[in-house]
């Protein structure tokens, strides 16, 4: 299909990293960022994004799939994360409206492929079908170590006044958290004409000022901007 005259293109950008590390908090501020240059965007999230998607979601992290296999949840997310390209992302960026993603495939390749044991010819297959086509133009990698990160959680849950019971993955033993931080390393040392390495453990103000100049230096067309 033409692109219509001087519409600019619409991007597709992920979060990823573990459990705590500032995914939800970064993507409202590069949602608000964006907004400063009257960028649309929607915020989404995975699992999940749509009501197919978020019943899958409640399913895998209330622990009913887990005596499947990691094999078989895979194939759940990757069920979840078709449903969510062809009725949210896919239409969002053929509209010119920009999408920010909480988690997206990488979490597959790390949880289930990487420390879940999965093959890589699955993951493979499961991403290729999935997606059809719709790679993030760019996946910002949050990386701190799993210590502090629970740290976090466990505040975020006494603010919230909820019992830290911890979902299906939040249950793993730290070693198991280790794993995954290594995993998301190297799915960003393989990829990195996409993916970006940022150290979670900084301020929530200068984390957001180190992903908006990613941003804009990525995305020429932001570049007479500044972070609000
Ligand atoms: N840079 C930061 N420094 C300290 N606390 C943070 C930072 N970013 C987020 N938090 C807090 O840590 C908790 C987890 O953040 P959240 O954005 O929900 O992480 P995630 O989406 O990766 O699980 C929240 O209570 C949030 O307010
Ligand atoms: C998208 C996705 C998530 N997950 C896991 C990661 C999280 O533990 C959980 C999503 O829960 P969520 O509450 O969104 O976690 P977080 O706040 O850390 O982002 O599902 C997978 O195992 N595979 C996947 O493909």
């Amino acid at each position: 299909m033409l692109e219509a005259p001087n519409r600019r293109p619409a991007r597709f950008i992920t979060f990823e990293g573990g459990e705590g590390v500032g995914k939800s908090t970064q993507v409202k501020r590069l949602l608000a960022n964006l907004a400063t240059q009257s960028i649309e965007a929607v915020r989404t999230r995975e699992p999940g994004g749509t009501p197919k998607a978020e019943a899958i979601r409640s399913f895998i992290l209330q622990g009913r799939s887990e005596s499947w296999g990691a094999g078989a949840e895979a194939v759940l997310f990757a069920a979840a994360r078709l449903d969510h390209v062809n009725q949210l992302i896919a239409p969002n960026l053929e509209k010119g409206t920009w999408v920010i993603s909480d988690r997206f495939s990488d979490s597959t390749r790390a949880y289930q492929g990487l420390t879940g044991g999965v093959s890589p010819k699955l993951i493979d297959a499961l991403e290729q079908l999935a997606l059809d086509g719709h790679t993030p133009d760019l996946t910002i990698v949050l990386d701190m170590d799993p210590e502090t990160a629970f740290k976090r959680v466990e505040q975020r849950a006494i603010e919230d006044g909820l019992a830290l019971t911890g979902d299906r993955f939040e249950k793993e033993e730290l070693d198991w958290h280790r794993r995954l931080r290594e995993g998301f390393l190297d799915i960003a040392r393989n990829n990195t004409d996409r993916c970006v390495v940022l150290s979670a453990n900084q301020a929530e103000e200068s984390l957001e000022q180190e992903i908006w100049s990613v941003v804009r230096t990525r995305f020429p067309e932001l570049q007479a901007g500044t972070a609000a």
